[in-house]
């Protein structure tokens, strides 16, 4: 699958969103090193602090699959700016893929290519426990 071809699928997951709260959707599309595609979308809670963002949906969809390796990330918000991955989303993605490659898209379907580790430098893991 090419980078725009997960990108895409990360724009459909925009509708998926449960947004009441903050109406900002974000969409996401997780690729296990298998080549599986894990979706995500963000959802939210009237207890605001519960709300799950898109990127960690996907995760957390893909590790209760049996799936623990990744291989790249796309995201996008409903803003015409790139949507960022939150701290709490880089963290929890650094656990099972510190070389992840992130793609951050905006709404005119164009994106930027990270590493996970130069959004989460110096990151706190697994490896940090030893
Ligand atoms: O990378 C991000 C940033 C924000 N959100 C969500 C959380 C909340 O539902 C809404 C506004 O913060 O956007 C995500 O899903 N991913
Ligand atoms: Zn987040």
């Amino acid at each position: 699958m090419t980078d725009q071809a997960l990108v895409e699928l990360a724009f459909t997951m925009l509708e998926k969103s449960y947004v009441p709260y903050s109406r900002f959707p974000v969409g996401a599309a997780l690729e296990g090193t298998d080549g599986t595609v894990y979706t995500g979308c963000n959802v939210e809670n009237a207890a605001y602090g519960s709300t799950l963002c898109a990127e960690r949906t996907a995760l957390v969809k893909a590790v209760s699959e049996g799936c623990r390796s990744f291989t790249r990330l796309a995201v996008v918000g409903n803003s015409a700016d790139y949507c960022w991955p939150c701290g709490a989303c880089r963290q929890m993605l650094y656990e099972f893929a510190p070389d992840l490659e992130v793609l951050v898209a905006r709404q005119d379907h164009t994106f930027v290519k990270y590493t996970l580790r130069q959004l989460l430098p110096q990151g706190f893991g697994p490896d940090s426990l030893a």
